[in-house]
């Protein structure tokens, strides 16, 4: 009987579940995207519940297209959006509050607490990280703060911490397991990633008790088994467990030190693995970790770019100026250029390497000829800007020189974005056949740790480019787009300077 590893794919605005088969080709998937809350300007917020059952669903109407019985999956491999942050209380298992989500911004206040406290060098040295509401430590505290009775009840040892992964582990094995993978630790803000364990100091500055956290564990291995009642009948393990864009880099087979990929989902992820070593960035590159397999670490330096394909979504739902994402690529390409138009889609701050929280969205070089190509254009565009100055920020820190650059997500579908990405950074994009590379990582890492597939080399055989995009663009022109797009950037900065 034919066996799958089944990866389930939890995104920032959809979960999906995919069926791999042992040459490492998708078989098939469902999807079903749930509901984003805005309470207030800059929140974005997700209720856990709707997470776990679409998840649900798309774990049985995976199952139901291909045609695929619970007992042909040998492994689960769970990759989860990052960072986004479920307390839940230990006996009933309800969470108490909503998800506060990676993007939200609800924690500003904290941080700039905490940064008034001196404590910027101290988190940044343990964690690679920096004091920005994008980390999960501040959304703990916040949830903390803010639901009535939560803090005795956290003291007492009634609630417990987890980010999707570790929430989609404890509902699948019916609360049994209380677990997260050295990645996902990694964006917390309380995880020391020399040491690998809680930062005790850490959590006293942000008053999170250490019972609320899960063990942190390998990203490859068994951590439980379903409960017979969640999948037809069938207790399979759940054997890989990974952040979506480390779980991308895995995916991509970027297993050597200085490979890197860009993933263009509703943000833009850079990673570059780093192999063994924690390099620190002076460029807002965070050092995280990679994956840890058989208790051997490996360290990536990130670039996080907030706004992409989701700038994306707001062409469509927020301007209404298209009617699907795919559709951009036809605006975009019925111009010559944007005409001189630059959007810098900070609609929830700025990331690497500026860092700025309070910047907001802003549209430049408009004329009364300018039409909506012009804006769906400038907005694929600031994708590939953005990506820019990151890879900049990466030759300055690592003395990258990069050759090529791998690509993966919803947005390199579009052969405009990927030519412009070329262009603008004068390098190879490589688009892999199996463009689901976060949810294939996911399926290699659980493959791995059930004997499904044998070593990271048989992974990385799997890996064949779909199309090279090859760049074509004058030097003097790059740079003088490139020049109008760091102009706007900081005219958007002086905007809520
Ligand atoms: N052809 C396209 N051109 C540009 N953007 C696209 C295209 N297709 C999808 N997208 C964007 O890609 C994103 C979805 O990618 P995905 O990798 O599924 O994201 P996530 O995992 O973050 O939910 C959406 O924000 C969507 O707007
Ligand atoms: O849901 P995605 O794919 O945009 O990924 C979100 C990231 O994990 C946030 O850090």
């Amino acid at each position: 009987m034919t066996q799958y590893i089944l990866s389930l794919d939890q995104g920032t605005t959809s979960s999906r579940a995919m069926l791999f088969n042992h040459d490492g080709e998708m078989v098939d998937v469902a999807q079903q995207e749930f509901e984003q809350y805005f309470r207030k300007p800059g929140w974005v917020e997700h209720d856990a519940n709707e997470i776990w059952t679409s998840t649900q669903h798309c774990m049985t109407e995976v199952l139901r297209k291909a045609d695929v019985d619970a007992s042909q999956i040998a492994g689960i491999g769970i990759t989860n959006q990052r960072e986004t942050t479920v307390v839940w209380d230990r006996q009933t298992g309800k969470p108490i509050h909503k998800a506060i989500v990676w993007q939200s911004r609800q924690t500003e206040d904290i941080c700039t607490d905490l940064r008034e406290r001196g404590l910027e060098e101290t988190f940044r040295t343990k964690t690679g990280l920096l004091l920005d509401p994008y980390f999960s430590g501040t959304k703990v505290k916040w949830i903390l703060d803010h639901v009535d009775g939560a803090r005795e009840r956290a003291a007492n040892g009634e609630l417990m911490f987890g980010t999707i992964d570790t929430w989609l582990i404890y509902k699948l094995t019916g609360g049994d397991v209380h677990v997260t993978d050295y990645s996902n630790a990694s964006r917390t803000l309380m995880f020391n990633i020399h040491d690998l364990e809680w930062d005790d100091e850490l959590l006293s500055h942000l008053d999170v008790p250490k019972n609320m956290l899960p063990t942190v564990t390998n990203s490859s291995e068994i951590y439980g088994h379903t409960v017979s009642y969640q999948f037809q009948g069938e207790t399979v393990p759940i054997a890989g467990a990974c952040g979506d864009q480390q779980a991308a880099l895995f995916g991509q087979a970027c297993f050597d030190k200085g490979m890197a990929k860009n993933t263009y989902g509703t943000g833009c992820f850079m990673l570059m693995n780093t192999g063994d070593e924690a390099v620190s960035s002076n460029n807002g590159l965070l050092t995280t970790l990679a994956w840890g397999i058989d208790g051997r670490v490996d360290y990536a330096l990130e670039g996080s770019i907030f706004v992409a394909g989701s700038a994306i979504q707001w062409l469509r739902d927020g301007l209404r100026l298209i009617d699907s994402a795919p559709k951009s690529e036809d605006y975009a390409q019925r111009v010559e250029s944007t005409d001189g138009v630059y959007v810098v889609p900070a609609f929830v701050g700025l990331g690497t390497p500026y860092w700025d929280s309070q910047a907001r969205g802003a549209m430049f070089g408009l004329t009364r000829g300018s039409e909506k190509e012009h804006v769906v254009r400038a907005t694929l565009e600031s994708l590939a800007y953005q990506t820019k100055d990151v890879v900049n920020a990466m030759i300055d820190d690592a003395g990258l020189q990069l050759k090529t650059l791998r690509v993966d997500g919803g947005a390199v579908k579009n052969n405009f974005l990927m030519q412009f990405q070329s262009d603008m950074l004068n390098v190879a994009v490589e688009r892999p056949v199996v463009n689901e590379t976060t949810a294939l990582g996911a399926a290699y890492l659980a493959g791995l740790a059930v004997g499904f597939w044998d070593s990271q080399n048989d992974i990385a055989n799997q890996w064949n480019v779909d199309e090279t995009f090859e760049p074509n663009m004058e030097d003097d022109v790059r740079d003088e787009k490139y020049d109008g797009w760091k102009r706007a950037v900081k005219a958007t900065q002086a905007f809520t300077s």
